[in-house]
């Protein structure tokens, strides 16, 4: 089963009811409006088929993902912006009250929009090495939304969060391990893959209704806000978007991340 070419399924070769779902947009998945789209179509897909559990993981060998697209929030098309974030907020949902047992394999680096996707899972492995995981809103500019931290606040303590989103932290492989936000450390993909199924193993003999129905009640919080406030999350971003000193902060990082390339060539 696969939703378009940006997100694969395949069944794990050892079980066929757990999913591996490769996202794969080159060259650092960066979650534009179609990725989105591709993830929240595979998300329904995979609620009506018969896998129990699914693996999220990227096809880039240095990169999970590296978070929303800064492209669609740079002097955006604001019809295609409320898209962009409504499908967002999709993703979030189906990803985070997901039925499924869901774990992140993580091999690389997952800032911002890339963490979201890997805190929404009951589960992360992270490939040790140089990467680095948070949400670095903060320093680019911008303030992540109120569901991001409500995820957030799901897998770390509060002062941790707290500190980590005001300082737009990116934690090290290390620090991750240590506060929480990620499981455990993986040697390679492989191995973090590996890691994650020995996660799912655990429900082996636990009902799939009651635990999914348990899951749903710890999360329901962040989830209630967002439902409720969907058009106004939504109306909150494109605002937001349309503030000069947001576009030239934006601007600013574009231009980094660009001379960041140039320096290394
Ligand atoms: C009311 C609410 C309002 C607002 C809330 C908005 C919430 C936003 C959440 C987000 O997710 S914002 C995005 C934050 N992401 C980042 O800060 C990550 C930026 N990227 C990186 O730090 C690095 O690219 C990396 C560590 C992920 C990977 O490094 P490396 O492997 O060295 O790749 P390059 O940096 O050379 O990048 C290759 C290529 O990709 C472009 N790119 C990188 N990240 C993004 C991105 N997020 N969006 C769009 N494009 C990106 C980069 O510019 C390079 O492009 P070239 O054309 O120069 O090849």
């Amino acid at each position: 089963m696969s939703s378009q070419n940006l997100v694969t399924v395949t069944p794990d070769k050892d079980n066929d009811e757990i999913a591996i779902v490769t996202m794969q947009r080159p060259p650092v998945n960066s979650l534009n409006l179609e990725l989105l789209q591709a993830l929240s179509k595979t998300l329904d897909e995979l609620s009506t088929s018969d896998f129990r559990a699914m693996v999220l993981t990227s096809a880039s060998p240095t990169v999970f993902s590296a978070g929303l697209d800064i492209m669609e929030m740079y002097k955006p098309d604001l019809k295609r912006a409320e898209q962009f974030w409504s499908t967002l907020q999709d993703v979030w949902l189906k990803l985070f009250e997901s039925n499924l047992i869901t774990a992140a394999a993580i091999n690389g680096h997952a800032p911002a929009g890339g963490c979201l996707l890997a805190m929404s899972c009951e589960y992360r492995a992270m490939v040790s090495g140089k990467y680095s995981i948070g949400l670095n809103e903060t320093a680019l500019g911008i303030v992540a939304p109120r569901w991001f931290m409500d995820c957030m606040l799901n897998t770390i303590s509060q002062r941790e969060a707290e500190i980590a989103l005001t300082t737009g932290k990116l934690f090290s492989v290390e620090e991750a391990l240590k506060v929480g936000l990620i499981d455990e450390t993986a040697k390679d993909k492989e191995d973090a893959i590996n890691k994650c199924l020995g996660f799912i193993e655990k429900f082996e003999s636990i009902p799939p209704l009651p635990r999914s129905m348990t899951k749903q009640k710890f999360r329901a919080n962040g989830v209630q806000w967002l439902k409720a406030n969907k058009q106004a999350d939504i109306d909150e971003f494109v605002h937001f978007l349309k503030f000069p000193q947001v576009q030239q902060s934006l601007e600013m990082y574009i231009h980094m991340l660009k001379s960041k390339q140039n320096k290394s060539e």
